[in-house]
């Protein structure tokens, strides 16, 4: 007898491809929803995108407000469900990289309200899911928040995005590799409820990423495609698994403590990336699949050392060693690395 009903939400409309920014009133006018529109952005992705999201809706009759923020913060939240209030809006969309869009997303799911999801940058897969994470005291790590209703990817705006956040939204897919390997030991050990449809999708994503690795390349357009495909296949993994551990392990928490820690944390992606190196060694040893991890990572051109990511070994070392205090999920971890095994560990791959 199932005792337990399941609710998997997803985004109805995700519209992929070349110029489709201007498809964006069509997907929105898809959903049926009332009310004016307020577009939260921050300045690069408003310069960028926001604006023409807004003159669309001008053109077409809506009232937009727009609202700018600059930085990623519960205060950012509470004047974006504060300019939303004023302004009496009935629906939001987030046009930016993981800040807007997780604030958005934030603001949206405090006001019940429903949001779309632009993103500039295809820079980790919370431009798709429905995980928020906003930086709080220690807190950060994703928390729970509804996905966007509808996701407008074009290619021909990420493609101009920075390269360095397209090679990070790589890494942040290659670490699903290891993500579902400490799910799967989570599960074994300490009986975490495991999803093999989440799992599957979510290693599938990854391999598919790593075997196009040579069509992803800077300057090529087909390489936002690939690479914000795997986002959505992703965040479709946390999606059905209703938790972030499809797509975040133990590497995730060595880089949740590196923004606690390292004086000038990398990109989020990036950080996973160069912890999916050594988590993979934690779990298959010195002649496991490490290299394979490192030398995916190596080809789309992600850091996969210390020096690389512009942080020091002792911080590589403090971060492994406390990670797993990050939050309550059990990860290859366990209850924490010596301070020998962490040296190891960041030695042996050549992270240090
Ligand atoms: N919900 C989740 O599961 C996750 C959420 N996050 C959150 O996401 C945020 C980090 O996301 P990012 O995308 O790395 O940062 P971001 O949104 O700050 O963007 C990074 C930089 O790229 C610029 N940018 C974006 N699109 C551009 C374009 N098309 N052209 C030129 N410049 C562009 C932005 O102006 C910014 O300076 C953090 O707030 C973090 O907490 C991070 C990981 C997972
Ligand atoms: O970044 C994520 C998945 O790629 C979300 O993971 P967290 O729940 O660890 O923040
Ligand atoms: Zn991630």
């Amino acid at each position: 007898m199932f005792e337990k009903s399941t609710w998997i939400r997803l985004p109805r409309n995700v519209v992929v491809g070349h110029g489709v920014l201007d498809q964006t009133l069509d997907a929105v006018d898809e959903l049926h929803l009332a009310g004016r529109p307020l577009v939260v952005s921050s300045p690069t992705p408003h310069a960028v995108a926001g604006e023409r999201v807004v003159d669309q809706f001008e053109d077409a009759g809506y009232d937009p407000a727009e609202v700018v923020i600059d930085e990623a913060s519960f205060d950012a939240v509470q004047r974006v469900i504060a300019h939303a209030e004023d302004v009496d809006a009935g629906f939001m969309l987030g046009v930016g990289g993981g800040k807007a869009i997780d604030i958005t997303k934030m603001a949206a799911d405090d006001l019940g309200l429903g949001f779309v999801s632009v993103p500039t940058a295809a820079s980790h897969d919370g431009i798709v899911s429905g995980r928020g994470s906003v930086p709080e005291g220690d807190t950060r790590h994703s928390v729970a928040a509804e996905p966007p209703l509808a996701v407008v990817a074009d290619t021909e705006v990420l493609a101009e995005a920075p390269w360095r956040l397209t090679t990070a939204g790589c890494a942040d897919i290659i670490s699903n590799y290891t993500a579902v390997r400490d799910w799967e030991l989570a599960h074994r050990l300490k009986n975490v409820p495991y999803s093999e449809y989440a799992g599957a999708l979510s290693q599938m994503t990854a391999e598919m990423l790593v075997d196009s690795a040579s069509s992803i390349k800077k300057g090529l357009e087909e390489s936002s495609w690939i690479v914000v495909k795997a986002l959505v296949s992703s965040g479709v993994a946390m999606s059905i698994a209703d938790s972030s551990r499809p797509a975040s392990g133990a590497e995730h928490l060595f880089s949740h403590q590196l923004d606690r820690i390292a004086p000038d944390p990398g990109l989020h992606g990036h950080q996973v990336g160069v912890g999916a190196i050594m988590t993979e060694y934690l779990h298959s040893g010195p002649k496991g699949r490490w290299r394979d991890v490192r030398d995916a990572l190596g080809a789309i051109g992600a850091p996969t050392t210390a020096d690389e990511l512009g942080i020091d070994d002792e911080t590589v070392v403090e971060a492994l060693t406390t990670a797993h205090e990050i939050r309550d999920r059990y990860t290859v971890l366990g209850d924490g690395m010596s301070e020998e095994a962490a040296i190891e560990a960041a030695t042996v791959t050549g992270v240090v």
